[in-house]
């Protein structure tokens, strides 16, 4: 098995016993604490949607890559429903991508992995089943000899969030390492964390009288994903960027995300949430500070996290004038969803900062199920040339163009020479295509990286209570006219672009489109 994640320059495996051991560790001032406890991941919801498509496979390709050291991880499913170590292992065989290598190499990693899963059965509210995990755990630390206090527990919730203040309490009453010397437990938890600013603040207090800040990690997978990861260095290692990134020079931001299929299967959470509070509070807002936050201090979690929260406190309220809702025709054939639901499976949020770099910036997100593609960017587009002589106005602006997926890519669209004899103008593009440019790169699912942080010990891709009660500020006065039924969400086909409306608030906020020019991501 090889360390190949590209993430580590002294040391990837986690048996050389090493947290916090990236290649940026100086730069980011971290320690490296030596770590000999074994290490058990326990994944509560085991028998769910996310943890057989996500968090099981995530384990299963760090465990290939060596980040997983088979002498001393095991990893337990914990959920209500009653099932054998067998029973789970044949759930989530079938998701979990062999490597490369004969078939014989494939089945013996696969089965070395699987054996390392147990499951264990119980409530999210009872003493007995947390007793029982733990005493679980126990028996695999003594085996393992690990020294106690010594021992490392990660709690993955892929659960609802409605027991997570339940099984956070049972988790700190039946299940913590001891921890005094390097041992430690952390808990991952996944979003929705939260409706509204009051309920993620209930939440985020019920979770602070149990756990340290230190000890939460809220995940965003989009914060795991390659191309967000490099926001940050893109613009802070490249001086191409430093002097036009701001208001002199750009028009308008948008990020974009669009999906071709719709809520099936999830009506009943889906309306519940609605795209606002399933993708733009989060996801974007997530990729948007890392677009326009102030460069950090230093690299460390905390200030980079503290550039962000500042990002989001200079956010203005949303004006509803500023706000487009759709709903895909068909959506309410959901038998879990009501005839008369409002809930926007589509939505055009522009937001307006109030600070030096980005006045008068409109910040366009843009999210939608059930349209005509599937795709996740971030578009920079700049203002016109001034003093245009060579009338190239009308063939389209320069932008900048982060494509998150698929096809992960960077891309910006340039007015050049049209070869040949006469004197005229086209638009084209400097593309760094990942898949071309880097053809032996796999590049990481986002759940993989992340976990690996969680390891780690790393905050900084993890939202902090802080941050997310900024995000919610934001929002929350909209969807509360949104739950009572104003805006309207309006119809359209699933399929399309979603409402012309959308539109044209983009073109009222000063977004210009390209006509006749198609990006189309290199073949090999
Ligand atoms: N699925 C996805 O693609 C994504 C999910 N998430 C988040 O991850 C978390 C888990 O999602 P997902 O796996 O889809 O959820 P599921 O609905 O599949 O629930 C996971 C497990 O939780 C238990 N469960 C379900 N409903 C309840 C309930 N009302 N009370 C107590 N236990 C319940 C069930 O286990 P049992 O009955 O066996 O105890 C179920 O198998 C959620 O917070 C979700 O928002 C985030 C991003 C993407
Ligand atoms: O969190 C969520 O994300 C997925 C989209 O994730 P991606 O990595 O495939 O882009 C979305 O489908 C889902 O509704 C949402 O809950």
């Amino acid at each position: 098995m090889s360390a190949g994640l590209g993430l580590s320059s002294r040391s990837s495996s986690l048996s050389e016993n090493y947290f916090r051991s990236e290649s940026l560790s100086e730069e980011k001032d971290l320690e490296s604490v030596p770590e000999t406890g074994c290490l058990s991941i326990i994944v509560l919801g085991a028998s769910g949607d996310l943890a057989k498509k996500k968090t099981f496979p995530a384990l299963f390709n760090l465990f290939r890559q060596g980040f997983l050291n088979p002498d001393e991880v095991h990893i337990f499913g914990y959920a209500r429903t009653k099932m054998s170590d067998d029973a789970l292992r044949e759930r989530i065989r079938g998701y979990l991508t062999p490597n490369k290598g004969t078939s014989s190499e494939q089945s013996e990693t696969l089965s070395k992995f699987l054996q390392l899963v147990k499951y264990v059965s119980g409530s999210y509210d009872s003493e007995e089943g947390f007793r029982l995990l733990d005493k679980e755990i126990s028996e695999h630390e003594l085996a393992k000899n690990s020294q106690p206090g010594t021992s490392r527990r990660l709690f993955y919730l892929a659960l609802p969030p409605s027991v997570y203040p339940s099984v956070c309490k049972m988790i700190r009453n039946y299940c913590m390492n001891q921890s005094h010397l390097s041992g430690w437990t952390r808990i991952v938890v996944e979003k929705p964390f939260g409706k509204d600013l009051s309920s993620a603040e209930e939440l985020s207090s019920q979770l602070g009288e149990l756990f340290d800040e230190e000890q939460l990690y809220r995940i965003d997978h989009y914060l795991g994903k390659e191309l967000v990861q490099n926001l940050l260095v893109l613009r802070f290692a490249n001086r191409f960027f430093l002097p036009l990134w701001n208001r002199d020079n750009i028009d308008n931001i948008q990020v974009v995300f669009r999906e071709d299929f719709g809520t099936e299967g999830r009506g009943g959470y889906f309306d519940e949430y609605g795209i606002i509070r399933d993708i733009i509070q989060n996801h974007l807002l997530q990729v948007l500070c890392l677009v326009a936050m102030e460069k950090p201090v230093s690299l460390k979690p905390e200030h980079i996290r503290d550039e962000k929260v500042k990002f989001l406190q200079s956010v203005l309220p949303i004006a509803l004038e500023d706000v487009v809702l759709g709903q895909y025709e068909g959506y309410r054939d959901d038998p879990t969803v009501p005839d008369d639901s409002n809930t926007p499976t589509f939505a055009t949020v522009i937001l307006r900062i109030h600070n030096e770099r980005w006045e008068g910036v409109p910040f366009i997100l843009k999210a939608g199920k059930a349209l005509n593609s599937r795709k996740a960017e971030i578009r920079v587009q700049f203002k016109d040339v001034p003093g245009d002589i060579y009338r190239c106005k009308k063939q389209g602006r320069n932008e900048f163009v982060i494509r998150l997926q698929p096809s992960e890519a960077m891309y910006m669209k340039l007015t050049v020479k049209k070869p040949g004899l006469e004197m005229s103008t086209i638009q084209s593009e400097l593309d760094l295509s990942y898949r071309q440019r880097y053809q032996d790169v796999t590049i990481p699912e986002a759940y993989e990286r992340l976990i690996l942080d969680t390891i780690r010990g790393d905050q900084q891709h993890f939202v902090r209570r802080d941050e997310l009660k900024a995000a919610w500020e934001i929002f929350t006065p909209l969807l509360h006219k949104i739950d009572a039924g104003e805006p309207k969400s309006i119809p359209y086909k699933p399929g399309s672009r979603g409402p012309a409306e959308a539109d044209e608030l983009l073109a009222k906020a000063g977004y210009v489109q390209t006509h006749g020019y198609v990006w189309i991501p290199p073949s090999l």
